[in-house]
């Protein structure tokens, strides 16, 4: 037999086993059900060429079609419904409120679920992971041990700046998640990894971080609506921040904003949502408290450590791209001229 003809039945045969175990953890969806609005779905195809595009290239089709349908808006992928939530007041319905019905993940596509705490379904493996991350290692007296780690994670940073910045303009914000993962990996392992190991675990903790999206454990009623069992809630971290009732010229960049009303701003959500960098409830991100501390670390040393200085004919751009969290679609380049 032809090779191409057995690689094309071996590719069938796989294409059609997996949609088989798909359909039996996530048996089709009825399509008579209340379901939030959205775009018209074909049956069995639904928006399927929409669903070969990646998250970052569907975000503007999501955005406009908020835009047309509100801030609560259902679309298929094949037949199952993906809801998608615009709104700090929905979001906290959602997450805090009735934040067990929204606390669960989707199957991976490898079935590794239960290894992670990120990926692990609403339960009890999930809860111990989650109990030895928050008991053990991110503890508050744990974490003061660290601090030889964190001056590592700083210098590898600032050495990595300052050996870029010679050849040019930096984007500084893309080593600092860089140097974030490093100090996760080592507070986790120690100093025995060398550079390439830590590498392949940041990879390996990038690739996990970037699946955030729930799944509904059962139908919910919701907003006058229905969330149904086995479909995907995405919640638009990013739009959250974008409120005007709270965020004057929400799109401007004015880091001032966060000086006034300090203590009014509580980023954890649990009274209200007024932006969820780290998430909110059930599921939010355990590392919070130390990513704030590390972050003004950092901060306070890049400012100490160097004179900043604008790339001549470039200008602030907040337009966003969705990542594992809201990035800026073109960060903005600094040259650095180091200090010391
Ligand atoms: C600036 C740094 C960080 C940002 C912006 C960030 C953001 C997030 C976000 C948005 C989530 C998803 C929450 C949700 O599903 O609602 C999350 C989850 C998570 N984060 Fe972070 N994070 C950061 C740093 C860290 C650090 C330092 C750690 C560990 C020490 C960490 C560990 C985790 C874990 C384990 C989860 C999954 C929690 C779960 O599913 O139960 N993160 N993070």
């Amino acid at each position: 037999m032809e090779t191409w003809f057995l690689i094309l039945i071996s590719i069938s045969i796989t294409y059609l086993l997996k949609l088989i175990i798909f359909n039996l953890f996530y048996p089709p969806i009825k399509q008579s059900l209340n379901l939030p609005p959205g775009p018209i779905c074909f049956p069995i195809l639904g928006n399927l060429l929409l669903f070969r595009k990646s998250f970052n290239d569907l975000y503007p089709v999501i955005q406009s079609l908020h835009a047309k349908f509100g801030p609560i808006i259902t679309f298929h992928f094949g037949s199952r419904p993906a809801i998608f939530i615009a709104d700090r007041f929905l979001a906290h319905q959602a997450l805090v409120k009735d934040g067990a019905s929204f606390a669960d993940r989707p199957l991976t596509f490898d079935g590794s679920n239960q290894n992670h705490i990120t990926t692990a379904f609403y339960g009890t493996k999930w809860r111990l992971l989650r109990r030895n991350l928050t008991a053990e290692i991110l503890q508050s007296s744990r974490v003061k041990t660290y601090s030889h780690a964190r001056k590592w994670a700083l210098e590898r940073f600032l050495n990595c700046l300052k050996i870029r910045s010679k050849s040019g303009p930096v984007r500084v914000l893309e080593h600092f998640q860089f140097s974030m993962f490093s100090l996760l990996v080592l507070m986790c392992f120690g100093n025995k990894y060398d550079d390439d190991k830590i590498k392949e675990i940041e990879d390996v903790v990038e690739r996990l971080l970037s699946n955030f999206s729930r799944v509904m454990t059962h139908d919910v009623d919701f907003n006058g609506y229905m969330v149904p069992r086995n479909g995907i809630v995405y919640i638009m971290n990013g739009a959250m921040g974008l409120d005007p009732n709270v965020w004057e010229n929400p799109m401007e960049f004015k880091p001032e904003r966060f000086l006034s009303d300090e203590k009014a701003f509580d980023i954890s959500g649990n009274k209200e949502i007024k932006m969820m960098p780290f998430g909110a409830g059930r599921r939010i991100c355990p590392g919070h408290v130390l990513a704030m501390l590390h972050l003004e670390y950092f901060v306070a040393n890049l400012v100490w450590n160097f004179e900043w200085k604008a790339v001549d004919g470039e200008e602030d751009d907040m337009e966003p791209k969705q990542e594992f969290v809201m990035t800026m679609k073109n960060p903005l380049r600094v040259n650095l001229l180091a200090r010391f």
